[in-house]
């Protein structure tokens, strides 16, 4: 069986450039609501089943594999397995750190990551935070999660705008998530680590894959990508909790199951003589 087929146009195109040439391929993916399911308690994230198996056999056909996440980049590592994926680039922290071949490279985190940790758990006390409010500190950033309380979404209005006025104070910026918002570094998103992972792999085609608001910078360096003239392709693992970015994508499937279905005929599809 072919693989699904994109919706639009330029979606199209790309699909059919990654299968003529796939050495030149890259293709990027997001890790948690993408390769991994979402799950209440982040510390428990674990990829797809047959996701990361998948990944390993389209890393002998592809000129990149490579995954672009909001966590550590060792922590996505780890909570995947990714280092079974021969050859794979994982870009953690939006792309301020980069594992591969089992070293992480990462410049240290600007003074303002201290300031928030050392006031965050007060403010979210001085709120009172609905049970289940959870603080993840993730080295470089925090986030602060509102999955496990009785009312995420009321939880994170109560939180927003407290966190974007500590965030201002501590020279971080702010980002949004599924049931989280995140305290961050500025001057790093997905978008400027795809498009800089491309030129370095002279790629001749890009997929990028996510399901959730930081993705959207990566959907948009796709565009650009592609008004130079790089055949992109943009992939959604659909949820009900990011319609935009549904929306925005080439080509949207069912979650990471989805996702792995996709993989699954992508491969088969390089597979045949
Ligand atoms: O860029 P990503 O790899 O998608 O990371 C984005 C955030 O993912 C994690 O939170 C999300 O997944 C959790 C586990 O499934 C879920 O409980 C939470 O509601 C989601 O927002 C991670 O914990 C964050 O640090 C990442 O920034």
């Amino acid at each position: 069986m072919q693989p699904p087929e994109p919706s639009t146009a330029e979606g199209r195109t790309a699909l059919d450039a990654l299968l003529t040439d796939p050495a030149k391929a890259l293709v990027a993916f997001d890790f948690d609501g993408t390769l991994a399911p979402i799950v209440d308690d982040p510390r428990t994230s674990a990829p797809q089943p047959g996701i990361v198996e998948l990944l390993a056999e389209l890393a002998g056909r592809l000129g990149t594999v490579a995954v672009v996440t909001g966590r550590p980049a060792a922590t996505a590592v780890g909570l995947g397995g990714l280092d079974r994926v021969p050859g794979i680039i994982v870009l953690g922290h939006y792309g301020a750190e980069r594992w591969a071949d089992g070293r992480v490279l990462a410049a240290d985190p600007p003074p303002g990551v201290s300031l928030v940790r050392a006031e965050l758990p007060g403010l979210i006390d001085s709120l009172q935070a609905p049970e289940g409010t959870w603080i993840e500190d993730k080295g470089r950033s925090l986030a602060v999660h509102t999955r496990r309380t009785a009312e995420p979404d009321a939880a994170l209005a109560l939180l927003a705008p407290h966190l974007s006025a500590l965030a201002e104070r501590a020279g971080l910026r702010v980002e949004p998530g599924r049931m989280v918002i995140e305290l961050r570094p500025p001057g790093v998103d997905k978008g400027a680590a795809l498009s800089a992972l491309v030129a370095e792999r002279a790629a001749g085609s890009v997929l990028y894959a996510g399901d959730d608001l930081g993705d959207l910078p990566a959907f948009d360096a796709v565009a650009r990508l592609r008004a130079d003239g790089l055949p992109g392709l943009t992939v959604c693992a659909a949820s009900s909790e990011a319609a935009r970015v549904v929306e925005a994508a080439d080509l949207v499937v069912p979650g990471p199951a989805g996702l792995a279905e996709f993989l699954g005929s992508l491969a088969r599809a390089l597979a045949r003589p």
